[in-house]
């Protein structure tokens, strides 16, 4: 069966910077595999290069069996769209969009019918417990709603990966509690792959597997 996500021999540089020197990294539909490491061993790197927003210099990225670097670029679009869920530290709602709309947005640029992607959006955010600020803009809203919201919107097209760039890093540690539980249920339910960057050990000892940077290489791989 193929891997939700597959990185072979990851390398990246910025300019002169190498950030990446060969990562592989393998995971399963519905594993949860945290990224840690000391600040700039290349975390977001491998993060960016995952969700395409980055291409690699060397090596390849697997999404659902997919090569990205293979794909024409309106099919690479689409799969970055369709079966990659990304939240980053600060939700990146779009500001003056209510959260049902925000939500929606992802599958509304996949040509979905509106009321079936207001529908959809709507059960994301009973499921990670905002519905009742379905209608309210994110500025309005505390940091730990937002980022429910932006993981609604990462879950609502049902993707095969889901990557986390310190998504519980603005929030104090209730609130981020709280957050990686809806994430870590809402993945694990959908069978979804989950991806966790995080300078925290308690967030990473919720994850399937640990997996440490060291200048841009794995220095070791923990499973719990
Ligand atoms: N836009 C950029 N231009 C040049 N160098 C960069 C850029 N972004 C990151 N780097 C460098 O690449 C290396 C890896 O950075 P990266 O942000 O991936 O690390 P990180 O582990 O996520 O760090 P942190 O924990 O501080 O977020 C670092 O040396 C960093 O300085």
């Amino acid at each position: 069966m193929n891997a939700a996500l597959q990185l072979d021999s990851v390398e990246y540089s910025y300019r002169r910077n190498t950030a990446l020197r060969g990562v592989s990294l393998r995971l399963e539909p519905g594993e949860v595999v945290a990224v840690t490491g000391a600040s700039g061993c290349g975390k977001s790197t491998l993060l960016h290069c995952a969700a395409g927003i980055l291409t690699p210099g060397a090596g390849q990225v697997r999404v659902a069996g997919q090569d990205l670097a293979e794909l024409p670029e309106d099919q690479r679009a689409r799969l970055r769209r369709t079966q990659i869920g990304v939240v980053l530290q600060f939700g990146q709602l779009v500001p003056d969009l209510p959260l049902i709309d925000n939500v929606a947005l992802p599958l509304l640029l996949d040509g979905h019918d509106r009321t079936d992607a207001h529908n959809s959006a709507m059960g994301w955010l009973e499921q990670v417990g905002i519905a009742d600020d379905a209608h309210t803009v994110p500025a309005e809203l505390s940091g730990g709603q937002t980022q429910r919201a932006a993981v609604a919107r990462a879950l609502v097209t049902d993707p095969a990966v889901v990557l986390a760039d310190e998504p519980t890093g603005s929030l104090d540690s209730r609130s981020g509690q709280e957050l990686l539980d809806v994430l870590l249920q809402a993945a694990r339910y959908r069978g979804a792959a989950l991806l966790l960057v995080t300078h925290d050990n308690l967030v990473a000892a919720s994850a399937d597997r640990e997996v440490r940077l060291r200048d841009g290489l794995v220095q070791h791989v923990v499973a719990f």
